[in-house]
């Protein structure tokens, strides 16, 4: 737990609780056991403070601090921090790996701390909805100022050992044999005094500016914190820090006890389990197949087919992850855009070694050696099984196909090919190479080592893979569409777009729907809902009721702005815009032409701009399947006017458009709604509860395993808040399931043909018979 030896006159305690050596009560009185034998011998003249192993304490044991033992694990963390900070003998701290939350409040305790070149520290307890607890908000500031502390605790970021050097957080970097440093500085400092050494004696070196730091950087934290609890009562504690030590303490403390009792500390720490435990896969049906007994193939060199957007983003991924890629990509301009894109991006991060990792070309034959392959081409069936089909003729046996698809039948891709059981599909969010979330999705044939395979590479390049089963829209977006079907209906009723976005960002969203579409591009459910023969490119299908589709409620306003051209933000801005955007947009379209074996003149286009929406639209929907990869080109750089709001030169904030509230309202006089006003409470309750009703059907088929697995999606996908903890999540442990239901019974009695509204069968069923949904598959007793 703590072992003891000595180096002459140098005790040296070393925390050894594999893997991270986390604090438990156990661990803490042994390292009180260890400080109290090192001040009782006179032989001992300093002390040094380890972590055997990989790491330095990465801070309290969370499994203990979640359970009946929180309380006795903190007060034996104060106290032995306490002892630290008043012993008579210099305390030496030598960190290596993580010197995370407790980890790092024992260090600031110290003495002296000396970190290896590549150790880390931080206070993350805000992310697990808690502070640092253990004198972390009343030492940091006394180093740092206020003004970093509030920075630092309420972000919980990294400090890296040089930044901790230049903060005065780390007195010096060691180069070589840690321990071995230690001790001989440890034996340095012997005789000392050591008042000025403690933190908790100094004073904080902005203490006059507090009030004045805490007003200035209040609503950027509660902008940041979305509801969450945390970070403000971070920095009330931290506020403190200008009082004398002990109250400050004890100021602490009370706060601690106010984050540690809430449900938002209970739902950040279900998060913090959930995301790992989403490893731990079983086949929804088969759980015989699992994350024990499939075994992942070695994937060392992947290929990446497309280099839109997509493509280009998950190709940094893997470089980063130091794999190797080969990226195809048909279009020249668009490869070179894209390595352009690749190579600014790994240089930001100061990572320009791994293009070395990259091969580039135009040639099908270039991928007849990898491991696997992503396609990541435009969003269309026929276009994905062609890639499927060549990519089957081109490649080893072996190799793995995964398409990065947001909704596709992955079984339809699977048919074009004659290795089914390798293909499988992977989602990645967009930028692919900064959302953490990564959607695998089996299909009727896919393998177990094929699951097992796309699991492991979402651990490699860094990402949380989930393992879905296959539907329109996999977990994500099929849950998705309830919700924007809600809030469309909104519309119809009296909202305006502003109004559903700024309650559902009040809830703690980044962005309402409205905002969301724009900024994804409304032209993507469009084109879906065409291929779906929802609608068609030139209005609703013949002989179609406006309002209904297949016996359901249709909401027809997104079809219409999109034919109207209002295809989304894109790059970032509406009509004012695209003059700007010329330059670009020329090169795009001259492509296209160049293709037909015309050339176009654009200025000529752009005096008629609706003869532009036509070319697009001629774009998206080309038979040519090489075409496509143009389209996707020319739409990105097509500076639409958005679907709902504009947008002013260069700012990403929408602006209620009167163009658009005026076609509401004719909508709504043309279709007899009569507008009424809806609070943001119902707001909320309509689009929320639909989306979680889906997430019960979504577990009913067993297309989700575990509700966890839902969350997860949601919290690293799709910005739900994480201080609720995900949808599935809040609504059992902060609504209640009963609740729920009622609710949604009472909105599908007054909606009877917003079918979504209709409570699911497994949501029935569990009310009735008390049924939990983190039982629901769950496999681990941690949650
Ligand atoms: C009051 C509160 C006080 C005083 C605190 O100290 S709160 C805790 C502050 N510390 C943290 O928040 C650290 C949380 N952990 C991490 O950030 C990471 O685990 C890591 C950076 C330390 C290591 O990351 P990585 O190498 O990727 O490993 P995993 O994240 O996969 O973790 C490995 C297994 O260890 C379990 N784990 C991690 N941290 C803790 C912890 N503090 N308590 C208990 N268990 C922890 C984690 O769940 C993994 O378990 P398995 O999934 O493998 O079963």
């Amino acid at each position: 737990m703590a072992e003891y030896s000595t180096y002459g006159s140098v005790a040296v305690l070393q925390v050894n609780n594999p893997p991270l050596n986390t604090f438990t009560r156990h661990v803490l009185q042994a390292l009180v056991s260890g400080l109290e034998r090192a001040q009782r011998d006179p032989a001992v003249r300093s002390i040094v403070i380890a972590g055997k192993g990989p790491t330095f304490p990465a801070g309290a044991d969370l499994e203990e601090l979640l359970g009946t033992a929180a309380a006795p694990l903190l007060s034996n963390l104060r106290m032995v921090d306490k002892h630290v900070d008043t012993c008579q003998k210099p305390i030496v701290c030598a960190i290596h790996g993580t010197a995370l939350g407790g980890g790092f409040e024992l260090a600031l305790a110290s003495h002296y701390r000396l970190a290896v070149p590549s150790a880390t520290l931080s206070l993350p307890e805000v992310h697990l909805g808690m502070l640092p607890g253990a004198g972390g908000t009343q030492r940091l500031p006394r180093v740092v100022g206020v003004k970093s502390a509030i920075q630092l605790i309420t972000s919980g970021q990294d400090i890296k050992a040089q930044q901790a050097l230049t903060l005065g957080l780390v007195d010096k970097i060691v180069q070589g044999d840690l321990l071995k440093e230690a001790v001989s500085f440890a034996r340095s400092v012997e005789g000392r005094p050591l008042e000025d050494r403690r933190i908790s004696q100094r004073t904080v070196p902005d203490a006059d500016k507090v009030d004045e730091v805490v007003e200035a950087t209040r609503k950027t934290i509660l902008r940041k914190a979305r509801g969450a609890i945390a970070p403000l009562t971070c920095v009330q504690a931290i506020q403190a820090s200008v009082l004398p030590f002990a109250a400050g303490m004890a100021r602490e403390a009370d706060l601690m006890t106010y984050l540690m009792t809430s449900w938002q500390a209970a739902a950040q720490q279900y998060v913090f389990f959930s995301e790992r435990e989403v490893r731990q896969w079983s086949h929804p049906r088969d759980k015989h197949i699992n994350f024990r007994t499939a075994k992942p193939t070695v994937i060392k060199s992947v290929g990446v087919v497309g280099a839109g957007t997509m493509g280009a983003g998950i190709t940094i991924s893997l470089l980063q992850a130091g794999l190797k890629v080969v990226l195809l990509e048909v279009n020249k301009k668009q490869l070179d855009k894209a390595i352009a894109v690749i190579q600014k991006t790994l240089r930001q991060k100061s990572a320009s070694q791994k293009m070395s990792q990259l091969t580039t070309t135009m040639d099908y034959s270039q991928l007849s050696d990898v491991d696997m392959v992503i396609e990541a081409v435009f969003e269309n069936l026929r276009l994905k099984k062609e890639v499927f089909r060549k990519l089957d003729v081109i490649t080893k046996p072996q190799a793995v196909l995964a398409s990065n698809t947001s909704g596709l039948d992955i079984d339809k891709i699977a048919a074009a090919t004659k290795r089914p059981d390798k293909v499988v599909g992977t989602h990645f969010f967009s930028p692919a190479n900064v959302m953490r979330l990564l959607e695998n999705i089996y299909g009727k044939k896919t393998s177990a080592e094929t699951v097992a395979t796309v699991m492991q590479l979402a651990t490699t390049i860094g990402k949380v893979g989930v393992l879905v089963g296959n539907c329109a829209g996999f977990v994500g977006n099929r849950m998705l569409g309830p919700y924007r079907s809600e809030a469309l209906f909104l519309l119809e009723e009296g909202v305006d777009p502003q109004d559903v976005d700024r309650a559902i960002e009040e809830f703690g969203f980044p962005m309402g729907p409205f905002r969301m579409t724009d900024l994804a591009g409304n032209d993507i459910g469009w084109r879906r809902r065409i291929e779906a023969r929802l609608t068609t490119e030139h209005g609703p299908p013949p002989d179609t009721p406006a309002l209904y589709r297949r016996g359901d409620r249709y909401c027809p306003l997104p079809d219409m702005l999109c034919l109207q051209g209002r295809l989304g933000q894109k790059t970032g801005a509406g009509c004012m815009m695209l003059q700007e955007a010329k330059d670009d947009l020329t090169e795009n379209i001259y492509i296209r032409f160049r293709t037909d074996g015309s050339v176009f003149d654009l200025r000529r286009l752009l005096a008629h701009t609706k003869t532009l929406e036509e070319l697009i639209l001629d774009l998206l929907f080309a038979d040519d399947c090489a075409l496509l990869a143009h389209t996707e080109a020319a739409l990105m750089s097509h500076h639409a006017p958005s679907m709902c709001n504009r947008y002013d030169p260069g700012s990403r904030t929408a602006l209620p458009d009167p163009v658009v509230l005026q076609m509401i309202q004719d909508y709504r006089q043309e279709h007899g709604f009569k507008k009424r006003t809806i609070s943001s409470q119902e707001i909320v309750e309509r689009c929320l509860y639909s989306l979680i009703n889906e997430g019960f059907h979504v577990l009913d088929e067993g297309i989700a395993s575990r509700a966890l697995d839902i969350d997860v999606i949601y919290l690293f996908g799709y910005g739900w808040p994480r201080h609720t903890g995900g949808p599935m999540y809040y609504v059992e442990r902060v609504i209640g399931l009963e609740k729920l239901l009622r609710s949604l019974e009472t909105y599908s009695a007054r909606y009877p043909n917003h079918s979504h509204l209709q409570p699911s069968p497994l949501l029935r069923d569990m009310v009735a018979k008390g049924g939990s949904l983190a039982a629901l598959g769950t496999t681990d007793s941690k949650l």
